[in-house]
């Protein structure tokens, strides 16, 4: 693997402006921040798994780097070009580069159309000049190459399964030769045994293409195996990143601590008696986050310093590549762990 940045994201921010429901037309909007102020690297052959709660910003986040939202801030690709600054015609010119597999993989195939021609559609708009018997021999190779039988090429989506319908995304994606896969909950929608198949297919692709992921997921468990780095989002804001054994072993943020809780232990026995870290309460509006931490108001170490200072993400244990945003980072006390339910 290169040393060389693939993407460096630097102080993203997207708005939204929303009017609230019932509101008179004329009343200003109220500004959601729906992602913070969130920077990471990627490297070629990295995959950065992303979680945190349903509505922190982890879709926003994917849609900005590929323009599918405005956003400010810098999203720097490998050759010095900020994309968050290129019109959506200049931002083509990427499209190629990277690639997105999305949650629902029947709805984000065409039902009408062949998976050939889903399959061959993002290479013959890159490349109007190539034949349709070169596109169809190249979506055979990759039929093949993720998992599918080639003479399925005239098939419909329906006649597949929720984890053929991945494959068939995924074939989509790698057609193009991308350089980052953009995985936003690809596995969320199937069953346990297909999502293992799925992640495994994933990073055998990584390994023999030396693609870079960013791999979303609601569930630390999800992205374990997968992520070099893995970054935890709350209200759009990062409150821990790490690399992958950090933070799994050594996690500093009360988040992450919480998140790590609910992932099911395998043996029975211990799972029954583990002890979790609970949060409490419903997240916050974002539309009026707490003041300074926005994690506070769910948090077992809030004090008023936390209400009145937002925590930086900072070094956690001496260890530049694992950054926290915590007044009171470090391991869960007995005092704040109970007995699972
Ligand atoms: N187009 C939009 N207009 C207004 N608000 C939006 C829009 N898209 C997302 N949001 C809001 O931005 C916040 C972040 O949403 P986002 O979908 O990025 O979260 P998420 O972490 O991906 O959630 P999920 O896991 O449910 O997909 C939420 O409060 C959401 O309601």
């Amino acid at each position: 693997m290169t040393t060389e940045t693939l993407l460096k994201a630097d102080d993203v921010r997207v708005t939204f402006e929303i009017h609230r429901r019932g509101s008179m037309p004329w009343t200003k909007p109220q500004p959601l921040h729906a992602v913070n102020g969130v920077s990471f690297e990627l490297k070629p052959g990295e995959t950065l798994g992303i979680v945190g709660e349903s509505g922190c910003g982890k879709s926003t986040l994917a849609r900005a780097i590929i323009r599918m939202v405005p956003a400010t801030g810098a999203a720097t690709w490998a050759d010095g070009t900020n994309l968050l600054s290129l019109t959506p015609k200049a931002m083509m010119r990427y499209r190629n580069d990277i690639q997105m597999i999305f949650q629902d993989p029947l709805a984000s195939l065409n039902p009408r159309m062949q998976v050939g021609d889903i399959i061959a559609e993002p290479l013959l708009t890159h490349n109007p000049g190539m034949s349709r018997r070169e596109a169809r021999e190249r979506v055979g190779e990759m039929m093949s190459r993720v998992g599918l039988l080639p003479n399925q090429i005239n098939r419909y989506p329906h006649e597949f399964s929720g984890g053929q319908c991945q494959r068939i995304g995924i074939a989509r994606a790698l057609i193009v030769r991308p350089k980052l896969i953009i995985c936003d909950e690809p596995v969320s929608a199937l069953d346990v045994s297909i999502q293992a198949q799925v992640i495994n297919l994933l990073m055998e692709l990584q390994r023999e293409l030396g693609l870079a992921l960013m791999f979303i997921a609601h569930d630390l468990s999800v992205v374990k195996h997968i992520s070099t780095r893995v970054m935890v989002l709350y209200l759009g804001r990062v409150m821990e990143v790490a690399p992958s054994a950090d933070l799994y072993t050594n996690p500093q943020h009360p988040y992450t601590q919480a998140l790590l809780s609910a992932v099911p232990i395998p043996d029975p026995d211990i799972e029954r008696s583990k002890k979790v870290l609970a949060i409490e309460g419903d997240l916050p509006s974002p539309l009026n986050p707490p003041s300074g931490c926005v994690f506070r108001t769910r948090c077992p170490r809030a004090t008023s310093l936390c209400a009145e200072k937002e925590p930086p993400l900072a070094p956690a244990t001496g260890n530049e590549a694992h950054q926290v945003a915590c007044h009171y980072p470090g391991p869960a006390k007995a005092e704040e762990l109970q007995e699972a339910v």
